[in-house]
């Protein structure tokens, strides 16, 4: 029985970005209104970082700071679903197929909830997957660590891929 693909491969993704003032707290594509913001040379969209690099540690690609570096003022401002759409279609060359995605947000504040339906549907966009696809949970660190601090918030992230055969 052919099962319709030749290699399954998994990637797990990991992120972080510090909170400070003055910045847009974009997160899964979605501008969240916050006192605080992301800093990085992007967008610094946390999430569609740590869902990249779980794309890209599933066919050996390195990861996005290979793929984008931070010195390049090309990527100075860049919109994370942009870098994460080129990543797809990076796996698609290599003959792979995005079979699902799963992701957890860690921040204390503020709550990501409201906005997880968007957030699932701009990843599944960039990834050109069914939003069903694609899962975005959240959790506070209960005030523990740099998350619970509200110095920073990190996302994970693990991708499942298959070869076409
Ligand atoms: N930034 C966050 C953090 C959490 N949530 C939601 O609240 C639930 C409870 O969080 P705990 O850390 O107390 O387990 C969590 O399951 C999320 O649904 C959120 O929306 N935004
Ligand atoms: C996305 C890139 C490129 O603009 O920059 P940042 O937004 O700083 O993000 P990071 O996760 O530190 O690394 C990848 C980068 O090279």
């Amino acid at each position: 029985m052919s099962l319709g693909f030749s290699a399954l491969r998994i990637g797990q993704g990991y992120d972080v970005h510090k909170l400070v003032e003055g910045r847009k707290l974009i997160i899964g594509g979605v501008d969240i209104p916050h006192t605080l913001g992301l800093l990085g040379h992007s967008d610094a969209d946390v999430l569609a970082h740590a869902v990249a690099d779980a794309l890209l540690g599933a066919i050996r690609g390195g990861d996005i700071g290979k793929l984008f570096p931070d010195t390049d003022p090309e990527w100075e401002g860049a919109d994370s679903m942009k870098l994460l759409a080129a990543v797809a279609a990076k796996v698609r060359e290599e003959g792979y197929q995005i079979i699902d995605v799963d992701s957890v947000i860690a921040a204390q504040a503020p709550k990501m909830a409201p906005h997880r339906q968007q957030m699932r549907e701009n990843l599944a966009a960039a990834m050109g997957i069914a939003v069903d696809n694609v899962g975005v949970k959240a959790t506070t660190t209960e005030h523990l660590g740099f998350e619970g601090r509200q110095e920073g918030i990190s996302a994970t992230a693990v991708a499942l891929l298959a070869r076409c055969s």
